[in-house]
């Protein structure tokens, strides 16, 4: 399937030097969460704002819809909507005003209609006569999403969703998102939060230092990333492993004086019985076991350290 958004070779050189984004490839399905996961200053806003339009690329070409950003840029805007990190907009202005302003800046009819649906769904619509300057930061944030939302978008980028707000929001944030999808929206987002990226996305990309490391569905890095490893400590140490543990992929601590396995916790089967009965034919004992689980934060950080 053609998908809704190309990017191919997008390097980016800020005139201060920087290389922000180096030969940035990445194919984004129609209808798809992507989670783009990074750590400060990875390129990741960069990447946003050079498909919005907001930032030149120095190198690559990225269609959306088909239509190329550079030369085809109404086309290409027309349908994206963007969520930025902070609100610009003006604190006298109403809620209605801006969001139906926004609609109006890429040449669409006014429609009453939409803006009220957009408005309610984001249960804004009571405070439709406020001003901006009147509203707690919640109402702040699901106003951007409002005014991104006022031209119907095809292809939503939301930088940062839920960063510094409470879980209530957050969870809003994200049946907001699964209900855009329903409608046909293709979504990408950019996020600190692994535990955001686990719930939400279909895919995930990680972004370090302006290079793409790493593109995964969700569900093939869980079942990759999530893993637990079983401690034993032994009552002799050992030297080499029989011949017959050599099955077990089993690591050797310090001195000896333990074994771990590693396993995947998403698997059918641990083998951990196996290798408990191998243990005694070998007549290895252990006097302690104890097992821990890398966190998805942990191996996210791992991933990115591992890189440097
Ligand atoms: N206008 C600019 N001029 C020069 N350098 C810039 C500019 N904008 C961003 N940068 C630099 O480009 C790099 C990538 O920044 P970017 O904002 O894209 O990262 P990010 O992944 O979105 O970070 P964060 O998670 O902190 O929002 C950073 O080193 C940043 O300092």
């Amino acid at each position: 399937m053609q998908p809704i958004v190309s990017i191919a070779n997008l390097s980016k050189v800020y005139a201060s030097g920087l290389h922000a984004l180096r030969g940035v490839t990445l194919d984004i399905a129609k209808g798809e969460i992507f989670a783009l996961l990074g750590p400060n200053g990875a390129g990741k806003s960069t990447l946003i704002n050079i498909v919005c339009g907001i930032v030149t690329p120095s190198e690559g070409m990225i269609r959306v819809g088909g239509h190329d950003i550079q030369s085809q840029y109404r086309a290409a805007r027309r349908m994206i909507g963007l969520v930025p990190q902070e609100l610009t907009t003006d604190a006298f202005e109403k809620v209605w005003d801006t969001v139906s302003f926004s609609r109006g800046l890429f040449g669409l009819p006014r429609d009453p209609g939409h803006i009220e649906r957009v408005l309610k769904d984001l249960a804004l619509y009571e405070k439709r006569e406020s001003r901006i300057m009147q509203l707690s930061g919640g109402m702040k944030r699901r106003v951007l999403i409002a005014k991104a939302l006022a031209h119907e978008p095809k292809v939503l980028f939301l930088d940062e969703p839920t960063a510094g707000v409470d879980v209530e929001l957050r969870q809003d944030m994200w049946r907001l998102v699964r209900r855009l999808r329903e409608q046909g929206v293709t979504v990408i987002l950019t996020t600190h939060y692994i535990e955001e990226a686990e719930e939400m996305a279909d895919r995930v990309g990680v972004i370090r230092k302006g290079e793409i490391i790493l593109v995964e569905e969700k569900v093939e890095l869980m079942r990759k990333l999530g893993k637990k490893q079983l401690t034993l400590h032994l009552r002799e140490p050992v030297g080499t492993l029989p011949e017959s543990l050599a099955r077990h992929a089993l690591q050797v601590g310090e001195g000896g004086r333990s074994l771990i396995y590693t396993y995947e916790t998403r698997g059918e089967r641990t083998g951990i019985t196996g290798l408990l009965g191998d243990l005694a034919d070998a007549g290895i004992a252990f006097t302690d076991l104890d097992t821990s689980q890398s966190s998805l934060e942990d191996i996210f950080v791992d991933l990115v350290r591992e890189r440097a």
